[in-house]
């Protein structure tokens, strides 16, 4: 009879995450990769030149994020951590929305998405902290919004919703019944795409199911 075989080490053995966000989607998300996780929100600025790309966008500030935790982490106590940063933004036309400054922001962005379709671009970057080795990837996914009257746009920014979304709506929430059709990753609309993240960690030596 053969023997059963053992646990790989890269299964039994596995570094954790520090979750460089305040977003509560993203701490949510981040548990299906079922690795220990500490979140530990960044304070960056959020400012891009005019002349960037979605792309560039979302990778650099993911990447700004990132950095910017890796720097408060003590290397003694966090050697084997990897740094998790994202950044999601929605881009209609070329234009980039990130979240709305105001009520009055959030109804000419939900004008401007309704009846039509748009992308929402999400950028992931993880760095390991021991020798600073870093991975920065995006994704797109397209999302159809359905027409949507001024009174409907006004009982949706009522419901205090959209503020904290970029693009002025969340997905998984009551914005849900704002889209028509998606193509594409979902997650990456709420803003992590997961099967992007384990991607990038296997790239670490992470083994995710
Ligand atoms: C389009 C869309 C965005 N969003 C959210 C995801 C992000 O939290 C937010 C975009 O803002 P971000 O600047 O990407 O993230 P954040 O400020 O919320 O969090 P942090 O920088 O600390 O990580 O919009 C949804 O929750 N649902 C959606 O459908």
């Amino acid at each position: 009879m053969s023997k059963p075989s053992s646990m790989p080490s890269s299964i039994t053995k596995q570094p954790h995450l520090v979750l460089a966000s305040s977003s509560p989607r993203r701490q949510e998300l981040i548990a299906l990769l079922g690795l220990p996780v500490v979140v530990k929100p960044s304070l960056v600025g959020e400012e891009t030149p005019a002349d960037w790309s979605p792309a560039m966008i979302v990778e650099q500030l993911s990447l700004r994020k990132a950095e910017a935790v890796k720097d408060e982490l003590d290397v003694a106590v966090d050697a084997d951590a990897i740094v998790v940063g994202s950044d999601t933004i929605v881009v209609l036309n070329g234009e980039a929305m990130g979240k709305p400054s105001d009520e009055q922001d959030a109804f000419r962005m939900l004008g401007a998405l309704a009846g039509r379709t748009h992308e929402v671009y999400t950028g992931v970057t993880c760095i390991r902290v021991s020798d600073g080795k870093t991975s920065t990837a995006h994704r797109v996914t397209k999302v159809t919004m359905r027409k949507l009257s001024d009174d409907q746009i006004a009982r949706y920014i009522a419901t205090g919703e959209p503020m904290d979304k970029a693009g002025a709506y969340g997905i998984q929430e009551i914005g849900s019944l704002l889209v028509e059709s998606i193509e594409g990753c979902y997650f990456n609309v709420v803003g992590l795409p997961v099967s992007q993240l384990a991607v990038q960690l296997e790239l670490f030596g992470i083994t995710i199911p």
